[in-house]
């Protein structure tokens, strides 16, 4: 297990890339660190490896301190999105290199180099040389020599991020089926929803220097902390609404400016809720948690269709309402255009709700 206690870490005098973080990688698991570019994701890989050292803090290794191990002594196996190949052997000596230097023996490299190129799709360039290779097929090759030896941890830094659709989404599941195989313990950075989601046994969500959430794929994805993770985490994402609350009875109405109720939920649900004149409270649903309305639907927001876009298996509108959009799947079949006028349907009692950015409720749809 690692762990990163109280992390500061400031390049110069003024950039600060990481801000007092505490992150565990456990062992085995496939963790991966998303967040835009320039969050840090690079800045914590460099510190597990050593390659950086925290301005203060401390990391831990089974509970002990390793901040004064070196970098070739901790035995991480890195991969970077830009990593150098040796250009003047071969793609499969490439690969076979850091066998050569554990000593391994030449049949046991072979059956490596021959699994790890297959997994990769990069097979049949083994004799040819780095230089006469694509920059996606260089990546591959990175990939597969980091990955090719036994290591204590993976650090793998956005190390699909140059290959097109296609590739990436294959060599994602054979790097997560290798990782299971293998035992490996996996730390890998994205700037991918959908990869973060597809590959994290755990993900940590990294902004400007500060871990805004770590969970499950499904906990950031069904119960986000914050907003910044809810419109973050997920593809689209989640889309607000600003309401006011009307308190009555057991339950709380949240309103739109204009008095239409969006939201009704019971009062022990929304505990957190605090009266706090001038606080913005917003309803948050995904685009599959609410639907075009039918004839006859009750209590209907109105609003005029901005963008159509088309993922294939589905539609998602983006609908203004007011000073906010909200992003509405339906199905491919349906006629609908840009600037149309539509009326959405709200689940009412099953929304995600925020007061001044911070989740207070994720409410599950009644039975
Ligand atoms: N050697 C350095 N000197 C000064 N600033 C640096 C250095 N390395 C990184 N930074 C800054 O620290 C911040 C975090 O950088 P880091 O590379 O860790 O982010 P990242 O999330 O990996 O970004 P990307 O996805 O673009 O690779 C950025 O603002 C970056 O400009």
């Amino acid at each position: 297990m690692y762990e990163l206690k109280s992390v500061h870490k400031r390049y110069g005098l003024s950039k600060v890339a990481l801000r007092k973080i505490d992150l565990t990688v456990r062992d085995r698991e496939f963790l991966v660190i998303y967040g835009p570019a320039g969050a840090g994701k690079s800045t914590i890989l460099n510190i597990l490896a050593g390659i950086a050292r925290p301005t203060s803090g401390d990391v831990l290794r089974d509970g002990e301190s390793i901040m004064h191990v070196p970098p070739e002594k901790r035995d991480a196996a890195m991969a970077f999105e830009n990593y150098a190949l040796y250009s003047h052997i071969s793609v499969g000596e490439n690969l076979a290199f850091p066998l050569h230097a554990r000593g391994m023996n030449r049949a046991d490299i072979d059956q490596r180099v021959k699994r790890i190129s297959g997994i990769l799709g990069i097979g049949h360039l083994l004799d040819r040389r780095p230089g006469f290779l694509s920059g996606g097929q260089r990546q591959r090759v990175a990939l597969g020599r980091a990955i090719i030896r036994p290591a204590d941890i993976y650090l793998l830094d956005e190390p699909v991020g140059h290959l097109d659709a296609k590739l990436r989404h294959k060599i994602r599941a054979e790097l997560k089926a290798l990782a299971e195989d293998l035992s490996a313990t996996v730390v890998f950075t994205t700037t991918s929803s959908r990869e973060a989601l597809a590959l994290g046994d755990r993900v940590a969500v990294l902004n400007s220097g500060r871990i805004e959430q770590i969970g499950t794929p499904a906990d950031l994805y069904h119960r986000p902390a914050n907003a910044f993770v809810a419109s973050f985490v997920g593809d689209p994402p989640m889309s607000f609404i600003s309401v006011e609350p009307r308190r009555g009875g057991d339950r709380v109405a949240f309103v739109t400016p204009d008095g239409m109720p969006v939201a009704a939920l019971a009062t022990d649900a929304v505990a957190g809720l605090r009266d706090e004149p001038g606080s913005t409270i917003q309803v948050g649903f995904r685009s599959n948690e609410v639907r075009l309305a039918e004839a006859g639907d009750p209590g209907t927001l109105r609003g005029r269709v901005d963008v159509i876009e088309n993922l294939g298996y589905v539609k998602i509108a983006l609908v203004g309402i007011g000073s906010d959009q909200v992003s509405v799947s339906f199905p491919t079949g349906k006629r609908l255009s840009v600037g149309e006028t539509v009326a959405i349907a709200f689940p009412r009692d099953a929304v995600h709700l925020f007061q001044n950015a911070r989740a207070i409720a994720h409410a599950a749809p009644s039975a």
